[in-house]
């Protein structure tokens, strides 16, 4: 479960530049539940993923995961508890090592160094299972260096390497966005197979207004740091992509909830 309550962030405040990121954000999304988030540029969504992770402090409102609130936690003390897939393929793995290599890289992270076991055959078959669910055949490559992979079995292993300490929450900061449409959309198959697999509660940021319309439980629009449109249940099962655009036209500041 995720909360984000009255969120706002102003950089530069008092100053002729002052931007306001957030401006009173409020989203919630229930256990298991996946969000798709979308919006101009400058809507906020960075903002909101960063301050989320910590990375972004906020001057006011509160981040709540499971019930805890972690407003005033540091990164590396919410990192436990979320996973995010950035946009490109090449940073969330390492290219010289092997598939198998990787994911024990994932799972020893945080661990203290004396505790750290090899690759033996019980964990071999943990990873086979765990990448068997991407639908990409990366569990009988093992033995492969990632170097050798393409994009998006990359950005695939990059996904299940980083939901491997069942997070909380994952965050899905435009992972796509790098990827030529026919790899995005195996991303996305794969993407969506991983989160009912593990029934991940889910906060994805796209561009791509299609994938918007397929994928995800709701659609919430953000607009200059607030949510401008939330579509959910039916409203998101009918919506199509020219309606979709059609809403960042309209510029107004009442809510509009569509369901
Ligand atoms: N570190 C920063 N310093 C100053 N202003 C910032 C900073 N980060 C974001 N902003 C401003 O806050 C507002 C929201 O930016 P943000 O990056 O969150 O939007 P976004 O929706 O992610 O945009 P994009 O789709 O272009 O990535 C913008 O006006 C931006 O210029």
């Amino acid at each position: 479960m995720l909360d984000i309550k009255s969120a706002r962030k102003v950089f530069y405040k008092g100053l002729p530049d002052e931007k306001v990121a957030l401006d009173g954000l409020a989203l919630s999304l229930k256990s298991g539940e996946f969000g798709v988030v979308i919006g101009s540029n400058g809507a906020g969504k960075s903002s909101m993923l960063n301050a989320i992770s910590g990375a972004l402090s906020l001057d006011s409102g509160q981040i709540i995961i499971n019930g805890d609130d972690v407003t005033g936690s540091p990164v590396h003390k919410r990192a436990a508890r979320l996973a995010r897939v950035f946009q490109d393929p090449m940073k969330g793995t390492a290219a010289s090592m092997t598939v198998a290599e990787n994911m024990l890289l994932a799972e020893l992270r945080g661990k203290k160094r004396a505790l750290r076991p090899g690759l033996n055959a019980s964990r071999l078959a943990t990873y086979r299972e765990r990448l068997s669910v991407l639908g990409l055949g990366l569990e009988s490559r093992l033995d492969t260096k990632v170097e050798l992979l393409s994009g998006g079995q990359r950005q695939s292993l990059s996904l299940i390497m980083a939901v491997g300490g069942s997070p909380d929450v994952l965050l899905l900061d435009e992972h796509t966005a790098a990827l030529d449409p026919r790899t995005a959309d195996i991303v996305m198959q794969a993407t969506v197979r991983t989160v009912e697999a593990l029934k991940l509660t889910t906060l994805m940021v796209t561009h791509n207004m299609q994938h918007a319309v397929d994928f995800g439980d709701s659609i919430i629009m953000l607009d200059a740091g607030r949510v401008h449109l939330e579509i959910t249940g039916e409203g998101k099962r009918r919506i199509t992509v020219p309606e979709l655009i059609g809403h960042f036209a309209v510029k107004t500041d009442r809510m509009l909830l569509v369901s």
